[in-house]
């Protein structure tokens, strides 16, 4: 029999996830149907979104051979019936203070870093470069996590080191530029671009921890390959439907204001959760239909 919800100590929430205490040494991490644009989580779920982000982690989970925090099976008896499919049981661990982004291509905040000064994260980078230029290799551009709501604050290497330490900094960028590297070209072989992602690691025993989400939609930027163009905003795998609508004459809504966006029509509400749906089986190569949990 499956514990309820209600059973776990809720510990933290997220734009678009909570975190839950199941004991002593175990998390419960659930993501949500929720789904945010524009700085806002909006008011209209989209269904599934969860359950595929949770496949996206344990895809990669899986298919990457790097020590991760999964304590127990996608199907673990400790997940209530509520989340079975969009909830992962996790080893507690000692988490590093520092977003760790690794970027193949530039655009968000490290375009707007390149354009005032030549270089992201004090990393230097070729003159020329536009919207969406491929780099000549990823790059590490590690991050202060802002508390929720606020964007998280790109730091130099320097500065990182003086955070964890040099030998901590050091393996955090060797491991974020691997994990980046092997998923970005499993994605490419695809059709999908990788353009940048973000992990967050812990530590148990002096050993590095790949924990959190991992390489999904909500911590990655992923874009489709045939339409791939530099010079132009590239359009979100997923969440391009939500903002096209948002930013459109139909909404009514004006992103520039400080109003909540309206409510999602139905038809993007599907488009969106088509999206998800196809960036999975296409990265992963599996069928949705076959992942666990769902009409609970
Ligand atoms: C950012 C993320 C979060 C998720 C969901 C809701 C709010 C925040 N979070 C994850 C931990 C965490 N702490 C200890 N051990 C772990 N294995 C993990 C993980 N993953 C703390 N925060």
């Amino acid at each position: 029999m499956r514990p309820e919800l209600s059973s776990y100590r809720h510990l933290a929430a997220g734009k678009v996830r909570e975190l839950y205490e199941i004991d002593a040494e175990t998390l419960l991490m659930v993501a949500t149907d929720r789904i945010s644009a524009y700085d806002h989580v909006l008011a209209t779920l989209i269904p599934d979104k969860g359950r595929v982000l949770t496949a996206m982690s344990a895809y990669f989970f899986d298919a990457l051979d790097v020590p991760n925090h999964l304590a127990g099976p996608l199907d673990d008896e400790r997940i209530p019936a509520a989340v079975l499919g969009r909830a992962m049981v996790v080893r507690r661990l000692d988490m590093v203070q520092a977003e760790c982004v690794a970027r193949g291509y530039l655009t968000g905040s490290g375009m707007v870093e390149y354009r005032e000064s030549g270089t992201v994260c004090g990393i230097e980078l070729p003159d020329g470069l536009v919207e969406a230029s491929r780099l000549p290799e990823p790059i590490f551009t590690p991050a202060t996590k802002a508390a929720v709501g606020d964007h998280d604050e790109n730091i130099s290497f320097s500065r990182l080191t003086d955070i964890v330490g040099a030998e901590l900094a050091d393996r955090l960028r060797t491991a974020t530029l691997d994990v980046y590297s092997r998923a970005a070209e499993m994605a490419a072989a695809r059709g999908v671009l990788l353009a940048d992602t973000k992990f967050e690691f812990g530590l148990s025993g002096g050993e590095l921890i790949l924990a959190d989400e991992v390489l999904t939609p909500d911590s990655s930027r992923y874009w489709p390959a045939d339409t791939y163009e530099a010079g132009r905003v590239q359009p979100s795998f997923d969440k391009q439907y939500v903002r096209n609508w948002l930013t459109g004459t139909d909404s009514g809504w004006d992103k520039a204001s400080d109003t909540a966006p309206p409510p999602l029509p139905a038809e993007v509400v599907e488009a969106t959760r088509a999206r998800y749906i196809e960036a999975y089986e296409r990265i992963s190569g599996l069928s949705f239909a076959d992942w666990i949990g769902g009409d609970a």
